[in-house]
């Protein structure tokens, strides 16, 4: 186990102390239209910091999301000596971040986390930040910490011997997700319990296009009316709540003169899941368990166009590894002679 000692620190200064300028940050393999993207979205805003760049990582525990300020409080909790201290907070003080698109440079974006790329610094601060989170866990047997990522490992030998149990694995397993969550607040780590996401448009990639062109062929559906891709990222303790994927007229009524509700999901899993992260439809009982390059393909609405309430659908938390899924929304509009309506509101 890592301690904060005086020589740690010493070795620390002496690697930064020629680092005091800023860092710049290179975008490559990027296409046009994500980096015009990224360039509007910086000028346009001041808010923007390096999180904005690192929207797609899953590094979420990584020193990336290693808020400047937490750390500080942190190595004051360690009773770190105020020498070192005091040049710490100087070495955070003020950085800011450039962006080099083809020469172009950014104005600059204040950076308030992270620590820079591919600095010795990087491991550390993690480190340092991170190594009394496996104490603060009351019941899993084992705790894995990774610089990108975190295993809450529970108890190999449990045996659904009788239905309580299921409960008590629940509350067990709850109890140490909230204790996470509040060690993040109190170090001023954001926790992603939920998901992360961002769209994709066939635009971006031809593997896009040819993706849509698969779910068509094998579904019968036209995708000239579908959603982008969307892509979630769970991390440990992300999970989402039960819901239905598709709307009711009076919540929008305009999305329905588009393209009509959401007539069927098509989710596809892009990592397996060490433990946890199903996919679960409480009201038809079923589940499904992640597995890379697998489908789940389901319709939302009977073929009446009726809501399909036994869709009722969520994931659950993911215990050990990383969960992304690759969701493709199809819409009614345009699927008149595919799927052939039904008067019958059951069918
Ligand atoms: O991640 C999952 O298993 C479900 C995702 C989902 O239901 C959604 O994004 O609407
Ligand atoms: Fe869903």
């Amino acid at each position: 186990m890592y301690k904060t000692s005086d020589e740690n620190f010493i070795t620390l200064l002496e690697h930064f102390s020629n680092r005091f300028t800023a860092p710049k940050l290179c975008i490559n393999n990027t296409t046009d239209v994500l980096a015009s993207n990224l360039w509007s979205k910086l000028s346009n805003s001041n808010q923007h910091d390096i999180e904005l760049v690192c929207e797609n990582s899953d590094l979420k525990f990584s020193t990336h999301d290693l808020k400047h300020q937490g750390f500080i409080l942190k190595l004051y909790q360690l009773n770190c000596p105020y020498a070192y201290l005091f040049w710490i907070i100087n070495y955070f003080k003020d950085r800011t971040i450039t962006l080099d698109y083809q020469g172009h440079l950014s104005k600059q974006v204040k950076v308030n986390r992270g620590t820079p790329q591919g600095s010795c610094f990087g491991p550390k601060t993690y480190i340092v930040n991170h190594f009394d989170l496996p104490s603060i866990f009351d019941c899993p047997s084992e705790v894995h910490l990774y610089v990108d990522d975190l295993a809450i490992l529970f108890s190999p030998s449990i045996y659904l011997k009788y239905a309580q149990q299921v409960y008590e694995i629940e509350t067990r397993i709850n109890k140490d997700l909230l204790k996470l969550a509040n060690y993040a607040e109190s170090n001023h780590q954001p926790i992603y319990n939920k998901k992360t996401d961002t769209w994709l448009r066939d635009e971006d990639s031809p593997v896009l296009v040819r993706l849509s062109q698969l779910i068509s062929a094998l579904t019968n559906l036209t995708m000239e009316t579908a959603e982008e891709v969307h892509v979630v990222n769970y991390g440990v303790g992300g999970y989402y709540s039960p819901h239905l994927d598709f709307y009711h007229k009076w919540e929008n009524p305009a999305y329905f003169r588009k393209a009509g509700n959401r007539i069927a999901t098509w989710m596809t899993y892009m990592s397996d899941v060490e433990w946890g992260g199903a996919t679960v439809f409480p009201l038809s009982g079923g589940h499904i368990v992640p597995k890379k390059g697998s489908t789940v393909f389901w319709y939302n609405l009977n073929a009446s166009g009726e809501a399909d309430y036994r869709t009722l659908h969520a994931a659950c938390p993911v215990l050990i590894g990383n969960k992304w899924v690759a969701t493709k929304w199809i819409h009614e509009h345009g699927q008149e002679f595919r799927r052939r309506c039904s008067l019958d509101p059951m069918v």
